[in-house]
């Protein structure tokens, strides 16, 4: 069968079809087609990336819509030096990362119109990610009307997050109408799970992993016997690390005070905390990774600081988890920055030394990904995965439909 993925994340669009057959690999399989969407770099202008075919298309639109970007990448599913297939209707289900799933959703579900309210109404708490979800959903609606679609919830997998780490210590109420933690990344977290214990050679079940998604957002989890029981983002995914425009968690009487006392009003706030904040915030030049280094390397102080409340950021974070585990087999990093900034991993786990975690210097520098890059005599693995949130997607279709 032929699986479209659309995979939604707050400045981009990944994108993949995969042909799966009746039985379900142990690895992921290479899709036939991926595309990347970039809206990171300039406003308004959708970078764009197609492999296919051994083939790589490179090409900018100017344009911040969704839709219009969506029917491009299934032109040249069909077309071009990119082609696949002869046709549109050769895919069988579309299956859709979609960030928030509430209470309703802790595993993927066919699409119903029912469905698409529940991840309207669930916008409010993922703003930059569930609007864009449902866009891609309805954009496909609009183009193959009568080809199945299945959600895929980034909520799902922290579900089982025991109620002393789910539960706000606010008001009893304030749980029983649904303000509890939810957690996201949650596709990633548990790819990176499986393939932490496939690249160990262990049973996942004997596993203490903390798992480091850093890509624009970024959380961590906690992961004890294959279940995720902590994870830093919360009700919505502004809780906990510092991201790339978010703050992640600060004080809240800050916030009190801007409401009150700063006539900041709830749409600002919103506006301040989701996109001018984080390494964007401090630094003023960018939420992106590579310009913050391309900025530090040219002496940027304000850079340097942004970086460095990064690190001080996932040192504190990364306690906090190894506390909720209470010992620890593996540390994982993956996502786009998790993934490409050995410096990055290096600080990161240079306070864990005390616990005779040892990173290789070598292997961390340059490791093509999927690798172990602690030395043979760390007492803690460091892993470095490349997150396949696409597969990840793709399996849980397969699954809806053989299973
Ligand atoms: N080569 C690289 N070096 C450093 N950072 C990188 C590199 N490639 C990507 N990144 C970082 O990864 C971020 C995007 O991560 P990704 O996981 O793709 O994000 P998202 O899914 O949230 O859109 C970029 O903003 C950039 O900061
Ligand atoms: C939930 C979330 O923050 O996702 P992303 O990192 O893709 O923006
Ligand atoms: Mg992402």
């Amino acid at each position: 069968m032929k699986i479209l993925v659309l995979n939604a994340g707050s400045s981009s669009q990944k994108s993949c079809l995969y042909e799966l057959s009746d039985t379900l690999p142990d690895s992921p399989l290479h899709p036939l087609w991926e595309a990347k969407v970039d809206w990171s770099r300039h406003q308004g202008v959708a970078a764009i990336k197609i492999n296919a075919q051994d083939e790589v298309l490179e090409t900018e639109l100017e344009t911040d819509s969704r839709p219009e970007v969506i029917s491009y990448l299934l032109d040249t599913l069909v077309s071009g030096k990119t082609q696949v297939i002869d046709d549109l209707a050769e895919i069988d289900i579309a299956g859709h990362r979609v960030v928030h799933g509430g209470q309703d959703y802790r595993e993927a579900t066919l699409i119903t119109p029912e469905v698409k309210d529940t991840i309207l109404l669930l916008s409010d708490f993922a703003p930059l990610h569930n609007p864009a979800n449902l866009e891609g959903i309805e954009a496909i609606e609009q183009l193959l009307p009568s080809l199945p679609q299945v959600a895929v919830f980034d909520t799902a997998f922290h579900s089982q997050i025991p109620l002393s780490a789910a539960v706000y210590p606010g008001p009893y109420e304030w749980f029983e109408q649904g303000i509890r933690r939810y957690g996201f990344h949650g596709i990633s977290h548990q790819y990176c799970a499986h393939r932490a214990a496939t690249l160990l050679n262990r049973d996942l079940q004997s596993l203490r992993l903390i798992i480091c998604h850093l890509g624009n957002g970024c959380s961590l989890s906690a992961i004890r016997d294959g279940v995720s029981i902590d994870t830093t983002m919360g009700f919505t995914p502004l809780e906990g690390l510092m991201m790339g425009s978010r703050c992640g968690s600060i004080d809240p009487g800050i916030l009190i005070y801007l409401l009150r006392d700063r006539e900041v009003d709830a749409d600002k706030l919103d506006e301040i905390l989701n996109y001018a904040s984080g390494l964007k915030g401090i630094s003023g030049i960018s939420q992106d990774m590579r310009e913050i280094q391309s900025a530090i390397a040219s002496g940027n102080s304000r850079a340097q600081l942004a970086f460095d409340m990064y690190v001080h950021s996932l040192h504190k974070h990364i306690g906090a988890m190894l506390a909720t585990l209470g010992g620890l087999d593996a540390l994982v990093f993956t996502g786009g920055v998790g993934e490409n900034q050995a410096q990055l991993r290096a600080l990161a786990c240079e306070s864990f030394a005390f616990l005779g975690l040892k990173l290789d210097i070598a292997k961390n520098a340059d490791s093509p990904g999927d690798t172990d890059i602690a030395t043979a005599d760390s007492t803690v693995r460091v892993l470095l995965i490349n997150t396949q949130e696409d597969w990840a997607i793709a399996t849980e279709c397969w699954k809806l439909i053989n299973t």
